[in-house]
């Protein structure tokens, strides 16, 4: 039997630590950003429907997106996110389902990671049997995010707000990981659950 598990929590929360952690105790791991990066590449049918929404800027010379530009363009508008969002979240959605269906067929006595910030505004928790929610206070998560991306601390204020809030997402989880500390306190934790999970 194969069992999958919903990982979530805003952006730069340490879903991607959480998921290396867990990769590390047996784990597969699906990252949406990396199934949403796979559906927008050259050729693909989601990026011409970017470029006739959004235009020949988006893309560069040589074909691939211009996820920079993008990013800036939807962070900043509201209605161009969800412009984005209904280009490509029907084919995210489907990309993680075949994959989840594939390793069904496949494997057998595994534990699949959903690793994805948007696990319940996509409505994907019907895949999973568990959520898992990473938690870090917000001061935390904005100079986590200035630190990675080197962004300013509005723009990341913009990103973040761009998610459901924290204590919303509190409401659809069965596990909250605390990753207000250091990365052994997140590893005590991960280990606790993924324990209790194959028991
Ligand atoms: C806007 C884009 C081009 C920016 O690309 P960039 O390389 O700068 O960021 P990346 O894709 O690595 O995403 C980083 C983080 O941003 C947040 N984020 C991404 N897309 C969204 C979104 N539509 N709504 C809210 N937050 C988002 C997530 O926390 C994600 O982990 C890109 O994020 C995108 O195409 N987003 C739409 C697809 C999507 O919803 N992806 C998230 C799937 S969970
Ligand atoms: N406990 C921690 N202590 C210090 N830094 C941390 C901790 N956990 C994560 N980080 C750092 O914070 C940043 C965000 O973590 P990570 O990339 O795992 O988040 P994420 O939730 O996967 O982000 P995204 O939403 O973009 O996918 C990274 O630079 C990571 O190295």
């Amino acid at each position: 039997m194969v069992r999958v598990i919903g990982l979530t929590g805003g952006i730069a929360s340490g879903k991607s630590t959480v998921s290396n952690i867990l990769r590390g105790l047996g784990a597969i791991i699906i990252d949406a950003d990396e199934v949403a990066r796979k559906i927008v590449g050259q050729d693909r049918p989601a990026l011409a429907e970017i470029e006739r929404s959004f235009g020949k800027e988006v893309i560069f010379e040589d074909g691939n997106l211009n996820r920079k530009k993008l990013g800036t363009i939807v962070f900043n508008d509201q209605s161009l996110l969800k412009k984005l969002n209904e280009i490509t979240h029907p084919y995210i959605i489907k990309e993680i389902i075949d994959v989840i269906n594939w390793y069904k067929k496949t494997s057998n006595n595994r534990v699949i990671i959903l690793d994805a910030a948007l696990l319940i505004e996509m409505d994907l928790i019907y895949l999973v049997e568990e959520v898992w929610l990473v938690s870090v206070p917000k001061e935390v998560q904005i100079n986590r995010l200035i630190q990675r991306e080197n962004i300013s601390a509005d723009d990341a204020k913009k990103r973040i707000d761009a998610q459901m809030s924290l204590d919303e997402k509190k409401q659809y989880a069965h596990i909250i990981i605390d990753n207000s500390k250091d990365v052994d306190y997140l590893k005590e934790q991960v280990e606790q659950n993924w324990s209790r999970l194959i028991e």
